[in-house]
């Protein structure tokens, strides 16, 4: 499948490269001038968050260490199943550590507040969140985001790591899915 069957897909781009790239950067020099003189590790939320965290690490001045965890509440449909899954966890013990999850997207927010209770429990020094998007129903819970890339509204998007049923993670955009992929 090439950029051009899943362009027919597509209702629109949502969030084009440049602006992903530019609000990286702009995320970046926070978090480096946050963490200046303490040992960040990044930990990315698979599978969505590899873009994110690809070209948030290399957009940041200071050298990070990264380890990965796999969760999954969503399966192929687009409403979260309710039930987060971890399918991988992380290498290291993360106790004493500055640890900063790295997010594609926050949307029910059922995902970052297991997460964060999850991590939370191992003892870190610190333990923040930085996600590309956020939809509003995350608002509904009590979860505090340090770091957030863009408000989006309440429609499901792909693209940037993001999928519907295992696809278009590898669009270099966000973008909103043609009703009639998902039958809606
Ligand atoms: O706020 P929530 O409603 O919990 O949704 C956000 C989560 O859903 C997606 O992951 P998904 O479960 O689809 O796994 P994936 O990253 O492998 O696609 C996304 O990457 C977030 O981790
Ligand atoms: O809008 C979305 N798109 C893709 N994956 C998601 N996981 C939660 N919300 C979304
Ligand atoms: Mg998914």
């Amino acid at each position: 499948m090439d950029e051009k069957d899943m362009g027919a897909d597509l209702k629109s781009v949502l969030i084009t490269k440049e602006e992903i790239d530019a609000k990286l950067a702009e995320l970046a020099a926070k978090i480096d001038e946050e963490y200046a003189g303490r040992e960040l590790l990044l930990v990315g939320v698979l599978k969505g968050a590899v873009m994110v965290m690809a070209d948030l690490a290399r957009a940041l001045s200071s050298p990070v260490t990264m380890d990965w965890m796999a969760v999954s509440s969503y399966g192929a449909g687009t409403q979260s199943s309710g039930v987060v899954r971890i399918l991988k966890d992380l290498d290291t013990d993360i106790q004493g550590k500055h640890v900063l999850i790295v997010e594609d997207i926050i949307d029910s927010g059922l995902t970052l507040s297991w997460l964060l209770s999850n991590l939370g429990s191992r003892g870190p020094a610190s333990l923040n969140v930085c996600t590309l998007l956020r939809k509003p129903d995350a608002a509904k819970v009590a979860i505090d985001v340090k770091w957030v890339g863009f408000d989006i509204p309440n429609e499901f998007v792909v693209g940037y790591g993001l999928d519907y049923a295992e696809k278009y993670r590898n669009l270099p955009f966000v973008g909103t899915l043609a009703p009639h992929v998902y039958g809606g």
